[in-house]
């Protein structure tokens, strides 16, 4: 029976062909089945330097290109483009299977060998090498071959790798950027051999190489399944999943399991396949929990599973919600209903305790004492508060000043006590006391999103919802988006993960010129990872090329908003649908302020912390609610110097150096997590003077 394989490369460009097209290639291959493809009828391209590339009519004016091997009945569906086009691309490639992987690769050899001259020419000045620390016996164990190591050694900068890359072929490629990102060899490999089978490659056989390509190559076992495969182009995390995605959401754990990586890198995808596997094993109803820490992801959370799970008795086995219901659930259920304070009703309450106890701090110091300290050590009285940590604090408290902010945090818990009233913290506090105390829990199984979010007091929460045993947690997370400034040791928090750590670097949303501009924000920044050790973005990367970034200075508010409207209209014209454009702001008077431009300029906008991201509405939102969503078009706006970093949000540094940096990292994130919501198109503007987070030049 023929096997018909079609290059993951490809079904992007699919999803972007005119739909007359679209129909065409799928009739074209949906007879592959009945057929061989002798019958199919390939032809010969004239000119090529691999004899097994071939031609295919898909109509009059397109063709699709495919390695057709000498002998046995595999094929590969490279490309569909113009007639002209397609023979020109054909022409200029060929076939290979890698030697670490065993998988198959295409290269452009033609624009190797055309670009070798000139690169050679250029390392003859100079001495630099971008790969000089790894040796040849490194470089070939990782699968480079003869012409990719010849073509390696020449390269001088990261940027000339980056250049070739639809030339070289992609495992090697790949191999190459991890290692030039800073990726060890042993770390490269480590990736490398999660798609690796043990056993020796022949490099003749295609048929064997396509079943190994699972990174590369979409295998289609009838027209059913060529049918799922185009009918969602963009959605192909709901079938076939990156190898490491795979074991982590597939394999079964003896612990808690951390998986990490970089924005967009599918951690989210981790979680919805996680809780599906999970799912299809237990047997009662609500028995897996997957969660998170705001309303919106969670409902993100929600659709995404009803896309991914068909059977509705698994549906049913799985509990979306997020951590505060979830304690909010638990609480009610043992007191009946509970009142909780707003953020302002807090502060209120904050401020009458200093008037009535005439404690000489703020209202915002007293707070974050008590959350990180407090809280976050679990201490019950006094003493405790005397020798607790006072992790990311770092003003220093003498005796006399801790018996007087202890005084007020005791007055603090009484009035909520006097008030019969909560927090969200002390909520969680509550339920996890409820449910250490239980041994039947709510939950057999806990699937985590966002991790790098939740305070101890989410955690501790967590922790005591589920038996510790095999498979009880499932933890997503990147410090590198943290947002909420809760500084963590799962450790710590009875969460053990030793051994059960994974990472995710290949980015599926964002273009690398996106990913790569984004990243230089947080460029030396060090980011803890909930776990006592320092998270890294080191070979996180995106096979996706496109536009860089723009920079939209403008000298007023009015101007700006001007701007913003004609450059979303540009959007809208190039096809981009509203509900693909995203515009997110740091505050939500800003958000509010494009809101009602685009609104008024007759574009349909909806503030999402009103509603849901709508069908057919551009969404608007601050940087916060942003979280986890993602647009082909994001608009990052208000980037002024006295609006990024938002001041309120940062403690002074004469109050507190230590908070002080801590915030500005924090609004750093926050930026990088706005950013990298783009899936194609990133947009960032300000007026008068831009923020100090951005570069100097525009370029
Ligand atoms: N194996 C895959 N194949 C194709 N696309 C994928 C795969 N995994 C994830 N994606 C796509 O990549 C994008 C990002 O995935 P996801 O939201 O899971 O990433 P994330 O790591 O959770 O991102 P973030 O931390 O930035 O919110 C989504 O559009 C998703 O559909």
């Amino acid at each position: 029976m023929p096997t018909l394989g079609i290059a993951r490369e490809f079904l992007r460009e699919f999803g972007k062909l005119q739909r007359s097209v679209q129909d065409r290639v799928y009739e074209t291959f949906a007879k592959f089945e009945e057929a061989t493809f002798a019958g199919i009828h390939l032809e010969l391209i004239r000119n090529v330097r691999d004899s097994r590339l071939k031609s295919i009519r898909i109509d009059q004016f397109w063709r699709g290109v495919v390695l057709a091997p000498t002998s046995g009945d595999s094929y590969l569906l490279l490309r569909v483009l113009p007639h002209d086009e397609a023979y020109r691309w054909a022409q200029r490639k060929s076939a290979s299977v890698n030697r670490a992987t065993g998988s198959i690769e295409i290269r452009d050899v033609a624009s190797i060998e055309d670009r070798m001259p000139r690169l050679e020419e250029r390392a003859a000045a100079t001495s630099e090498r971008l790969l000089g620390a790894v040796s040849d016996a490194d470089l070939r164990r990782l699968g480079i071959d003869d012409q990719v190591l010849a073509f390696a050694r020449t390269l001088t900068d990261l940027e000339q790798l980056e250049t070739a890359r639809t030339m070289l072929p992609e495992p090697q490629y790949d191999a190459l950027l991890g290692l030039a990102l800073g990726m060890s060899p042993e770390d490269v490999w480590t990736e490398v051999a999660d798609t690796v089978e043990p056993g020796e490659f022949d490099p003749d056989d295609v048929t064997a190489a396509l079943a190994r390509s699972t990174k590369q190559v979409v295998l289609v076992s009838g027209p059913g399944d060529l049918m799922e495969i185009f009918s969602y182009p963009f959605d192909l995390w709901r079938v076939y999943l990156h190898p490491v995605q795979h074991r982590v959401a597939y394999g079964s754990f003896s612990g808690p399991v951390r998986v990490t990586g970089g924005p967009g890198t599918g951690k989210t995808v981790a979680v919805l396949h996680r809780a599906k596997y999970l799912a299809e094993r237990s047997t009662s109803d609500r028995s897996v929990l997957v969660t998170t820490f705001t309303k919106t992801l969670t409902s993100s959370l929600e659709n995404q599973l009803h896309t991914l799970v068909e059977d509705d008795d698994v549906l049913r086995r799985i509990d979306v919600r997020h951590v505060d219901q979830v304690a909010n659930q638990v609480v009610a259920t043992e007191y009946g209903r509970i009142s909780i304070l707003s953020a302002d009703e807090q502060r209120q309450t904050w401020r009458k305790v200093i008037g009535s106890t005439g404690v000489k701090f703020s209202d915002a110091f007293l707070a974050q004492e008590w959350r990180e300290v407090v809280l976050a050590n679990e201490v019950v009285d006094f003493d405790g508060y005397l020798a607790a940590p006072r992790r990311g604090r770092g003003r220093q408290l003498g005796q006399r000043q801790k018996e007087q902010i202890w005084t007020a945090i005791a007055a603090f818990l009484d009035e909520l006590r006097r008030l019969d009233r909560w927090t969200y913290e002390t909520v969680c506090v509550e339920a996890a006391r409820l449910l250490a105390d239980r041994t039947a829990k709510p939950y057999q199984h806990v699937v985590v999103d966002e991790g790098q979010d939740l305070g101890p007091w989410g955690w501790r929460l967590l922790r005591a919802a589920v038996a510790e045993s095999d498979n009880d947690l499932f933890i997503t997370a990147d410090a590198h988006q943290r947002i909420y400034n809760h500084r963590v040791s799962l450790k710590q928090l009875g969460i053990k993960i030793a051994g059960r750590s994974a990472r995710l670097t290949l980015n599926y949303r964002t273009t690398a010129e996106i990913l790569g501009w984004s990243i230089g924000l947080l460029r030396g920044e060090e980011i803890d990872a909930l776990n006592d050790d320092l998270d890294t973005l080191a070979g996180c990367r995106s096979d996706v090329h496109g536009d860089r970034p723009l920079l939209r200075p403008s000298m007023s508010a009015r101007e700006e908003m001007q701007a913003l409207v004609k450059d979303v209209r540009g959007w809208l014209a190039d096809g981009i649908e509203p509900d693909q454009v995203g515009i997110a702001a740091r505050t939500w008077s800003q958000a509010e302020a494009a809101s009602s431009a685009l609104t008024n300029a007759g574009l349909p906008a909806t503030s999402i912390a009103r509603s849901k991201p709508t069908a057919g509405r551009i969404s608007v939102a601050t940087m916060h609610a942003m979280k986890g969503l993602e647009f082909r078009a994001v608009a990052v706006i208000g980037l002024s110097k006295d609006s990024m970093p938002f001041p309120k949000a940062v403690t002074p540094a004469s109050e507190d150096p230590i908070a002080h940096n801590l915030d500005l990292q924090q609004e750093r994130c926050l930026l990088f997590v706005a950013c990298t919501r783009a899936r194609e198109k990133l947009r960032l503007s300000w007026q008068g003077t831009r923020s100090s987070f951005l570069p100097r030049t525009d370029g």
